[in-house]
């Protein structure tokens, strides 16, 4: 997951191919123009694009993926992102969340924190391993993310308990040699990445 399409110049051509722009406090003309940025390259390097919160703009543009938190699911127009053919993700935190999005019948489900983040302040705990694999008993056949300190080593943890995919921001992007790093977590979960 990265803050800024300039990430994917250097993240996709290392093999990656599911990428997340969860980009903040942007001006809508950046906005707009690093979305359709990452929708190229995505495009052009064969990965998949998950557009974080602005689902109006992933209709305009014809992004294909979004990630919805419990606050976008208040504003967010389910019907128009379905009508648009886009797929949607969903992050819980707690049996009512996961109810609340279970009934729009996503197309993954996020839990997290797994492991205490720094990348937001959060009111949640860290959730943890068995909460991961009491998810996906519960979600079934619906892909699991598993998100907050992921670590390479961890992924092979969150894997075990039940995760399909696992997303990691800091661990990546603050660290001095992040293209090592990409290529480390690649070798790591390479044995995940379907055919
Ligand atoms: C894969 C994944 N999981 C959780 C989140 C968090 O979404 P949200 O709760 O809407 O918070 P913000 O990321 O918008 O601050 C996510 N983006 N992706
Ligand atoms: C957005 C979000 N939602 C749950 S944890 C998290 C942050 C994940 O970032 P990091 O991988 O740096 O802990
Ligand atoms: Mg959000």
């Amino acid at each position: 997951m990265f803050d800024h399409a300039d990430w994917l110049e250097r993240a996709l051509p290392l093999g990656v191919k599911l990428v997340q722009l969860r980009i903040k406090d942007a001006a809508p003309s950046d906005l707009t123009a690093q979305l359709a940025k990452g929708r190229d390259l995505c495009a052009a390097h064969g990965a998949q694009l998950v557009v974080n919160d602005y689902w109006q703009q992933a209709i305009d543009l014809g992004c294909d993926y979004i990630h919805l938190g419990q606050e976008d699911l208040d504003e967010a127009d389910i019907a128009a992102i379905r009508r648009a053919g886009i797929r949607i993700g969903i992050s819980t935190h707690d049996r009512a969340e996961l109810d609340r999005a279970l009934a729009l019948e996503p197309d993954y489900i996020a839990l997290g924190p797994v492991w205490p983040t720094i990348l937001k302040k959060m009111k949640w705990h860290e959730q943890g391993l068995d909460r991961v694999s009491e998810w996906k008993r519960l979600i079934g056949d619906i892909p699991l993310i598993a998100i907050g300190g992921m670590t390479p080593e961890r992924a092979g943890l969150a894997f075990g308990a039940g995760a399909d995919v696992v997303s990691a921001v800091t661990d990546i992007t603050l660290n001095p040699d992040p293209e090592g790093r990409l290529r480390l977590w690649l070798d790591e979960t390479a044995a995940k990445v379907p055919a």
